[in-house]
């Protein structure tokens, strides 16, 4: 299954959820070998439509070339059969270039184009920088549209006719006039993808513009939580939606926001949380600090979201120090 063709892939991955999962690290920061194999297995072992190795979530960033081969090869070995697995391409477009070369000789399904580091680009340079991707393999190539690229809407239309192979579009940047016209002209030939962070708060209004799944990251550490809310998703139940998002989306955002790139480190400590410990972040990430981490323990308890526990058992109240204080609008 991990060589669908990249209609195929695109098909396959617009009907289901997809996730990020994170790269494991030991305590030294190297890469813990047993512990990704073992949590992209349980990963797996959900109804999830696609696994994307070694990209934001899997702190790509941190990554050496050789790093992120390694680990997209663990993960395509580790998959169960039938979910694909899809790897990132960033950095330089040199490196991009290799990172799709290792992912296709690894058994990856696709890539994930992260934006370029540091420096800005505009239209023709994104152009570029994707079109060369795409010319140097056959698998399925997703742009990530933030950060320093921001696609034009002409820009995914140009790529799109001139590579068979570029098959979505992933946003993480939430501008609605932006999406409205991606919808608009590339809708019919590109996937459309949410991935704002933590992707579920923004995934019913979405679903509007074309987006019929999106990246959640909290499904490395609350799978069935994750697949409930998705289904609640796609049957635009907005009671269901709301519901969860009250019981633990808002809170859990609300921790998130207390440090620059908990956005990621929160997902480690998620899974420390439910007693699937897969390591420290690496700098520049910090990990949550002892209060954060209690914080994070006690709302996944009280939600009960601890993977094994229906997602929609009866949960207890949010914590009160997880409850959006004053400032951030609560009576
Ligand atoms: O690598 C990434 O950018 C992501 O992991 C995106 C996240 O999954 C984002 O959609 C989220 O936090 O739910």
């Amino acid at each position: 299954m991990n060589q669908l063709a990249p209609r195929d892939l695109a098909a396959h991955l617009a009907q289901g959820l997809l996730s990020f999962p994170v790269t494991a690290f030991r305590p030294d920061l190297s890469v813990d070998e047993d512990a990704c194999r073992e949590h992209i297995a349980w990963q797996s072992s959900y109804d999830v439509a696609g696994l994307f190795a070694a990209g934001g979530t899997g702190e790509g960033f941190s990554l050496a070339p050789e790093e992120t081969a390694r680990v997209v090869r663990m993960a395509v070995e580790s998959a169960r059969p039938g979910v694909p697995v899809l790897a990132s391409a960033g950095g330089a477009t040199w490196q991009a270039i290799r990172n799709a070369a290792d992912a296709r000789a690894a058994g990856a399904a696709g890539v994930l184009v992260l934006p370029p580091y540091l420096t800005a680009c505009d239209q023709d340079g994104l152009f570029a920088h994707v079109s060369a991707i795409c010319s140097a393999t056959d698998i399925g190539v997703i742009v990530y549209n933030r950060g320093t690229a921001v696609y034009a809407p002409e820009t995914l239309a140009r790529l799109a006719e001139a590579h068979e192979n570029l098959i979505g579009f992933k946003d993480g940047i939430g501008d609605i006039e932006q999406l409205a016209r991606v919808h608009a002209l590339m809708g019919e030939r590109l996937f459309l993808l949410g991935g704002l962070p933590t992707a579920e708060t923004f995934a019913l209004p979405l679903l509007q513009l074309g987006m019929s799944t999106y990246s959640s990251a909290m499904f490395n550490f609350a799978p069935e939580f994750a697949l409930a809310f998705y289904a609640d998703v796609r049957a635009q139940d907005r009671a269901a939606v709301t519901e969860k998002l009250t019981r633990f989306v808002l809170p859990y955002i609300t921790i998130r926001d207390r440090a620059k790139g908990y956005g990621v480190s929160i997902i480690k400590a998620g899974l420390r949380a439910v007693g699937r410990d897969c390591g420290p972040v690496r700098p520049p990430l910090q990990d949550l600090s002892a209060r954060d981490q209690a914080d994070l323990a006690a709302l996944i308890e009280s939600a009960g979201l601890v993977p094994g526990v229906a997602a929609d058992a009866s949960p207890s109240a949010a914590p009160a120090s997880v409850l959006p204080g004053p400032a951030e609008g609560r009576a």
